[in-house]
């Protein structure tokens, strides 16, 4: 049986994120080895040609599974019939520019594509928003499309996951497959909490199989993953590519297909209120997914240390979307 192509929107598409995405969508990776897609890329005007290259590129490798790709500057054709809309484009902090600036231009992006989303999207939309600030971003694109479930916008913190991952199996001497349970917690930011404490690696407790090092956990872990990104930006000269690429394949890789049996993955969601996230917020948890769905994972005892460092992230989520709000962005 042939099966129906699904639609994949990619915002930033000529971007070095896009670059290093749009293959691996091409190829099977995003949905899976048997499924078709259509490839919807917008970009800026000035981005056009860029775009016009890659398609070329995405010709030229004759994917069994692309079948269309279309290439635009309108947000309501690049949405039209969207089932999957990676939002990567975003405005980046330049120099002088301030925290509110940064919002308020990424409002301009975020806002109108939210209600392109709304207005043109399929019923079964999922949205990933990769683009930064990327929390406030999918709050600001959520808000913009009422009829659409609010839990169908998400924002990327898999990167962060997977880099607490790689830490994790370097400290203890395993492969990144024996690690599980790894929790990002609040902002793809430097205040995000990577959680090691409900971890476990082979089968044990994380903190135990790292020597139950408080100070490592500390002074090295929990800095190391928050300011990783920053890290990558100083040593390679550019922000982090083809590893964000890799999470958010991996994002919705998983949300569409699953989580493992025994682990959970980190997504930025629209908070239920759980764990003391007030409603709203879009915040990392520790999710599990199924068949297209996710759920956060309920009962983890939480200790002072990591409640403080929850609340401390959460705060600094709640600023941005009162920032946002007094814009008039949502
Ligand atoms: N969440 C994460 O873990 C994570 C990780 C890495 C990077 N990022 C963020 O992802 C974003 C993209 O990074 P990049 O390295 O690809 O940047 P980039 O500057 O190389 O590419 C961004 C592209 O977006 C396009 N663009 C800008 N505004 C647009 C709009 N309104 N509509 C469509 N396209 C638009 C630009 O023309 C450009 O081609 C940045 O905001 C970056 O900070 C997030
Ligand atoms: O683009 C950045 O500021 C960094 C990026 O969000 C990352 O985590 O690598």
């Amino acid at each position: 049986m042939t099966r129906t192509p699904v639609n994949v929107t990619v915002t930033g598409a000529a971007g070095q994120i896009g670059y290093a995405l749009l293959f691996r969508i091409a190829s099977g990776h995003l949905l899976g080895a048997d499924v078709p897609v259509n490839l919807r890329l917008l970009e800026i005007p000035q981005g056009l040609k860029a775009a016009e290259g890659v398609a070329m590129e995405l010709d030229d490798c004759a994917f069994p599974l692309l079948r269309d790709i279309t290439i635009t500057d309108q947000a309501n054709v690049a949405f039209d019939g969207a089932n999957v809309a990676l939002l990567v484009g975003a405005r980046p902090r330049t120099a002088g520019m301030e925290r509110g600036d940064l919002l308020s231009a990424n409002g301009g992006i975020f806002g109108p594509q939210g209600k392109a989303i709304n207005d043109n999207a399929a019923d079964d939309i999922k949205v990933l928003v990769v683009g930064n600030p990327a929390n406030t971003n999918a709050l600001i694109a959520q808000r913009n499309a009422p009829d659409v479930p609010a839990e169908r916008f998400t924002a990327m913190t898999r990167l962060d996951h997977n880099r607490a991952v790689a830490q994790l199996a370097k400290k203890a001497g395993v492969t990144v497959e024996d690690v599980k349970k790894v929790t990002i917690w609040g902002n793809h930011s430097a205040t995000q909490y990577p959680d090691l404490f409900h971890a476990e690696i082979s089968g044990k407790s994380a903190f135990e199989a790292v020597g139950a090092d408080q100070k490592w956990v500390e002074d090295f872990f929990i800095p190391k993953v928050a300011k990783r990104g920053a890290e990558i930006i100083e040593v390679r000269g550019a922000s982090s590519a083809a590893s964000a690429a890799n999470a958010a394949i991996d994002h919705v890789y998983t949300w569409v297909n699953g989580t493992p049996a025994g682990d959970w993955t980190s997504m930025g969601i629209v908070s239920d209120g759980s764990y003391g996230v007030p409603e709203g917020l879009i915040s990392s948890f520790p999710v599990t997914t199924q068949n297209g769905t996710f759920e956060i994972v309920q009962g983890l005892d939480l200790s002072e240390f990591d409640r403080k460092r929850i609340d401390a992230s959460v705060g600094e989520l709640a600023e941005e979307r009162d920032a946002v709000q007094e814009l008039g962005l949502i």
